[in-house]
């Protein structure tokens, strides 16, 4: 593949982390609306133990930084709860 065409590919690739991203999103605003039904607090933090846990792992296994990858999930999470807070 030469250049132009690799490029590309990073193109396709960084569309759609933004559609997995904005896919999240919408998850975590459906939870939101479930939180607040149950009368529950926005932030979990034993969850986002979870999910920052599962990140280290799933970096591991695809031989990428760690620490990158969870500082991106920290801030995928800081999104969700600006949103949720915001919307209550
Ligand atoms: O699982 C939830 O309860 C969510 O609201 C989602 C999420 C996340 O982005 O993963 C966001 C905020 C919570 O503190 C925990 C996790």
């Amino acid at each position: 593949m030469n250049l132009d065409e690799l490029r590309e590919e990073i193109e396709t690739i960084d569309r759609e982390i933004v559609e997995h991203i904005a896919q999240r999103t919408y998850v975590a605003e459906t939870i939101a609306n479930v939180k607040r039904d149950q009368g529950l607090p926005t932030t979990d933090e034993s969850q986002e133990q979870r999910v920052m846990d599962r990140a280290g792992e799933n970096a591991q296994r695809f031989d990428v930084d760690d620490n990158l990858v969870k500082a991106m999930f920290r801030l995928l999470i800081e999104l969700n709860k600006v949103e949720q807070r915001e919307s209550r």
